[in-house]
């Protein structure tokens, strides 16, 4: 499957963002990923739709947008009109999930179903077919640079068998901790999309730390 590196803009320096959003278009990244954090479903706030407009007015890549919220339901159409291309909520904070996918896509963006580290993959069993993408918290969301949870590889590796059998062009998404020294493990477990912000962002050249990731 097609590998896609998906910088995280959380650990991006906000004081100098088109230039670190120059830097993904030129880098071999494929997304622009963007954290949504409202301080209650996560115990963080992040940045909302003027920092989104601004990204998608730069950026010549699609915007993967995680939304770390309660009740996404309520701003589904306000992330198609600031600039969403996939738009990903979290199984925990869905009451009618199903209904929330079809929205999503509806709407004409790409829906991901985000697992934070506690969700069992078996959950997925009768939804999967309907996600474009799931993404495997590899932390528990709320903040960047955080130690990467190893029972995340088994989840993986699950949800690639369910996949296998449910929905073969699954997007399986990692996020949390991920850098060099576990890239190449998550493919072989079955991820085909990588999340990452400090080993991106902090790294001494961040576009020589996308390509290492890509080709890990
Ligand atoms: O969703 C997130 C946190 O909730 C971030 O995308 C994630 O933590 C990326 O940061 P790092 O790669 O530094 O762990």
């Amino acid at each position: 499957m097609e590998r896609i590196i998906a910088p995280s803009l959380l650990s991006a320096d906000f004081g100098n963002l088109n230039r670190d959003i120059e830097m993904i278009n030129r880098s071999n990244a494929d997304w622009f990923h963007c954290d949504i954090m409202d301080g209650q479903f996560v115990p963080n706030m992040s940045f909302g739709f003027p920092i989104i407009e601004q990204v998608k007015r730069m950026a010549q890549k699609p915007l993967d947008v995680h939304l770390m919220i309660v009740d996404p339901d309520r701003y589904l159409e306000r992330f198609k009109e600031a600039g969403a291309d996939i738009l990903t909520v979290h199984i925990e904070a869905c009451t009618h999930l199903h209904r929330t996918l079809q929205r999503i896509k509806l709407l004409g963006m790409k829906a991901g179903i985000s697992l934070n580290p506690h969700t069992a993959v078996s959950l997925l069993e009768d939804i999967v077919a309907e996600a474009d993408m799931v993404l495997i918290m590899s932390v528990n969301p709320g903040f960047g640079g955080q130690k990467f949870i190893e029972n995340s590889y088994s989840k993986i590796s699950r949800l690639r068998e369910m996949a296998e059998k449910k929905n073969q062009n699954l997007i399986i998404q990692v996020d949390g901790g991920v850098d060099l020294t576990n890239a190449a493990r998550l493919y072989a477990a079955g991820a085909n999309a990588l999340v990452a912000g400090n080993a991106v962002f902090k790294a001494s050249n961040p576009e020589e730390a996308i390509a290492g990731l890509k080709n890990a």
